[in-house]
């Protein structure tokens, strides 16, 4: 057995060495890229970029290695080349340990600075300053739809979207046993409440459930407290050292929670793009229909119609649209100056690379 894995570990450790020296090669041009970018005070991420090389990478693999495995190393291996230019502080929904997190690390890989928020709204605070390069916020879940505190706070930012990223989103139940022994309280956000309610009720209809902040501060509390359970993510579960009741309760296998990357770059064309929009139209019949004409007309397809109602004491309406394409494609571009001309409020909130999951 062991002389059969010698020389196979022998091979494994000089492709290594190649892999090495390699890895140096690519910092050592991504340090030169950085220097170009501080002459001429460009910004260091590059979302459109990164999508072209990781969505290259899984194009022109040949295998065994499975695509998406691909892209998991070349996101690590482009966020530890980026780390060489600048290390990007990013704003997320705290604490450590939330959903809001791993959509950091899914979207920046782990050479980044988080800065965990107290809430939405401080994500919005801390990118609109300054103190973060860009924010994670979370926009709409498959179970539960839209995160509405997203939407009302897109509408007056001065942050532009700048990527998407979308992750599975798997909740367990957790406590610091690992059991329900004298367990009198379920915590965990609202959303997570929401979404597994169905394997609630027909495993745990009389025990309270609470919503608090985040799954994370409900992780938190299990850990302190033997009579809290949490909902929350394993990730979250090992950082408050808990023990998992049961995995994977949420009702939709499929779940998953998309979210944005904001900041103050205008994201270039990546060849595969959505841009999000907000409109208004004057409250009268047929206003809906005769705005989204121009798409048709110009043959851009929408991949998302959302409404909020404008809080104004009216029957009005704020819509939110995603469409296929960059701001700066000719069909894209003609759809929204008549889009524009007709709506009663126009704001167009980024061109960003459609995520990769
Ligand atoms: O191409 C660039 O602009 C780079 O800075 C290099 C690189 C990379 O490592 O490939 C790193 C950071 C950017 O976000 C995009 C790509």
């Amino acid at each position: 057995m062991t002389d059969k894995l010698k020389p196979l570990r022998e091979q494994i450790d000089a492709i290594d060495a190649q892999i090495l020296a390699l890895l140096n090669q690519r910092a050592k041009v991504a340090q030169e890229v950085g220097h170009v970018k501080a002459e001429t005070n460009a910004p260091v991420f590059r979302p459109e970029r990164e999508a072209q090389v990781l969505r290259g990478v899984a194009d022109r693999n040949p295998g065994p290695m499975v695509a998406t495995d691909v892209q998991t190393i070349f996101r690590e291996i482009m966020s530890a080349c980026r780390a060489l230019e600048k290390r990007v502080t990013v704003a997320y929904l705290g604490p450590v340990g939330t959903f809001s997190e791993q959509a950091v690390y899914q979207q920046f890989g782990s050479a980044v600075e988080g800065l965990p928020c107290a809430s939405i709204d401080e994500v919005f605070r801390a990118t609109e300053a300054g103190t973060a390069d860009f924010g994670v916020v979370p926009v709409e879940n498959s179970s539960e739809g839209a995160i509405n505190r997203t939407l009302d706070l897109m509408l007056g930012t001065t942050t532009l979207i700048s990527g998407e990223v979308a992750i599975a989103v798997h909740h367990s139940l957790m406590t610091k046993t690992g059991n329900m022994d004298g367990v009198q309280v379920i915590c965990a956000h609202s959303q997570a409440l929401a979404q597994c309610q169905v394997w609630l009720n027909q495993n745990y209809p009389n025990i309270e459930r609470r919503a608090v902040a985040s799954n994370a501060e409900a992780a938190r509390m299990a850990g302190d407290d033997a009579s809290v359970a949490a909902i929350a993510s394993e990730m979250a579960g090992t950082q408050y050292k808990l023990g998992v009741v049961k995995g994977h309760i949420q009702d939709d296998p499929h779940n998953r929670t998309r979210f944005a990357v904001i900041g103050h770059l205008q994201t270039l064309p990546s060849g595969k793009d959505h841009t999000s929009l907000v409109l208004a139209v004057p409250n009268k019949a047929g206003a809906v229909y005769q705005l989204l004409a121009p798409l048709a007309k110009h043959g851009v397809s929408m991949t998302r119609f959302e409404s909020r109602p404008a809080r104004i004491g009216t029957w009005e309406y704020y819509f939110y649209v995603d469409v296929d394409g960059h701001v700066n494609d000719a069909a894209v571009g003609k759809a929204l100056a008549e889009l524009k001309d007709q709506a009663a409020f126009f704001k167009v909130l980024g061109s960003y690379p459609v995520s990769l999951t």
